[in-house]
């Protein structure tokens, strides 16, 4: 038989009953295992085409998504590369901006500052914003300012601070910490949370050195003890008419400016903390409506506890806004730098907690007439005769609403509550609110650091 004849005599063999051999048996077995063998072997280069196909695909995504992210960051970093003019020593200097290259930072430490000291070379904000990777921590409310002339401007609204203390809040890269530093401070603390600012910190206390004392505190401002910080600068009489040559200058984190702010109000009114040296002044940035809070008078929209608590300890001032586009990242908000010089005389001798108390409780319900507010203060058993006294005692017309009533009128009320509660003790501990939250009323801290909720 020829071998092309071979299929054909296989079947006739089946078809004949032949049994097969041994070894076509084994040979064909072979071929089967060896069959499944490449189907396995397929099915796992399928698999694994498919898994390549799939981490090809998410890094290839991934890759785009952070591609969009920076260009995202660049965009607002690209807003300040226009030179800046200014105007040093009657001679139009033009000086780049912080947000030139590394090569170009020389020109700013060789330019000469307004006091005429020249500062070595530095890079720029944007480079250490850069070299560091410091991506903004929402957190910790970091809107950083790179802008040169804005942070001067901040700076100068402080007023004279050569030769003087400066406390900085919060520095971060250091954009208004060079403004200070080109004033020529005789000592300056800077107080910043986040220790990924502390490689440009001490980059900047090694460049400040010979003309300056500084001092760099990583830690939070609401722990730190500001009586401590300036062991060699004496006590100022509050009384002499000067202001003592102390300053709290600060691109405040907005979660907890309103905080911060009542706290050193307190401290300004007992003259502890800063305030133990003598009248030390704050040149502070806001959210746009709560340093329009601040400063607002009577009858104003803006009208609120802030307005009054500050304006009885102090003489607050809105000094200039600044546009949400100059920061980076660009918060929702524009913002404004309020000055604030404690009163020589301040217009109650009233404990802070008192007045901070009767003032918050005046201002809890600004459309209801202030009677109803007032007479939270007081335990149900007694409210009513307490209140009326109580608007009696200071000649205040119980019907006005909160925003309608004078600092006088609101301190009038403050002290007769305060003589109240000197007659009838019992009901100096009441507060209508407990068990729920202490302070109240929602502030910005509490609402997770939501920038657009503001304290009243
Ligand atoms: C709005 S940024 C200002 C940064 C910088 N001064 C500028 O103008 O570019 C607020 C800064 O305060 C810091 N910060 C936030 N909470 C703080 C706290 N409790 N104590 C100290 N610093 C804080 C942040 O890390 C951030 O650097």
């Amino acid at each position: 038989m020829s071998s092309s004849e071979g299929p054909k005599s296989e079947f006739k063999i089946e078809q004949s009953g032949r049994q097969l051999k041994k070894a076509e048996v084994d040979f064909m077995r072979l071929i089967e295992q060896q069959n499944l063998q490449r189907v396995q072997k397929l099915q796992r280069q399928r698999k694994n085409n498919k898994l390549t196909g799939i981490a090809l695909g998410g890094t290839v995504l991934g890759i785009y998504l952070y591609s969009m992210f920076s260009v995202k960051q660049e965009k607002f970093l690209d807003d300040f590369e226009e030179p800046v003019k200014l105007e040093v020593e009657n001679k139009a200097l033009t000086l780049p901006t912080f947000s030139s290259t590394m090569a170009s930072t020389t020109k700013i430490s060789k330019a000469l500052t307004s006091t005429g000291v020249r500062l070595p070379p530095l890079p720029t904000i944007r480079d250490l914003v850069k070299l560091y990777q410091l991506r903004a921590i929402k957190q910790l409310s970091q809107n950083f300012l790179m802008d040169e002339r804005l942070t001067d401007k901040i700076v100068r609204a402080a007023g004279n601070i050569r030769d003087h203390y400066v406390l900085e809040v919060g520095p971060g890269p250091g954009g208004i910490t060079r403004s200070i530093i080109r004033q020529n401070p005789r000592h300056l603390v800077v107080v910043e949370k986040d220790r990924r600012f502390m490689p440009s910190m001490e980059m900047l206390a090694e460049v400040a050195q010979p003309f300056m004392r500084m001092d760099i505190v990583q830690g939070d401002i609401l722990d730190y003890r500001i009586e401590n910080a300036f062991p060699d600068c004496s006590q100022h009489d509050w009384m002499d008419g000067k202001r003592a040559p102390v300053h709290l200058i600060g691109n405040l984190p907005f979660a907890i400016s309103t905080r911060l702010l009542i706290n050193w109000l307190r401290d300004m009114s007992l003259r502890t903390g800063a305030w133990s040296y003598g009248r030390a002044s704050l040149t502070l940035t806001f959210q746009k409506e709560v340093a329009e809070r601040i400063v607002a008078p009577i009858l104003s929209d803006q009208r609120c506890r802030l307005s009054v608590m500050n304006q009885i300890w102090s003489k607050p001032e809105l000094r200039f806004m600044i546009s949400g586009r100059a920061f980076v990242p660009k918060p929702e908000v524009d913002v404004g730098v309020v000055t604030i010089v404690p009163l020589r005389t301040p217009l109650t001798q009233v404990h802070f907690d008192t007045v901070e108390k009767v003032i918050r409780h005046i201002f809890s319900m600004r459309q209801k007439y202030c009677r109803r507010c007032v007479s939270n203060l007081y335990p149900p058993a007694g409210r009513e005769e307490l209140t009326e006294l109580t608007f009696k005692k200071a000649s205040v017309d119980p019907l006005a609403r909160s925003f309608q009533l004078s600092v006088d009128e609101c301190l009038r009320l403050v002290e007769a509550y305060d003589e109240l509660s000197r007659e009838h003790p019992e009901i100096v501990g009441y507060d209508y609110r407990a068990p729920k939250a202490k302070g109240g009323l929602l502030n910005e801290e509490e609402a997770g650091g939501e920038i657009r909720v503001v304290e009243r």
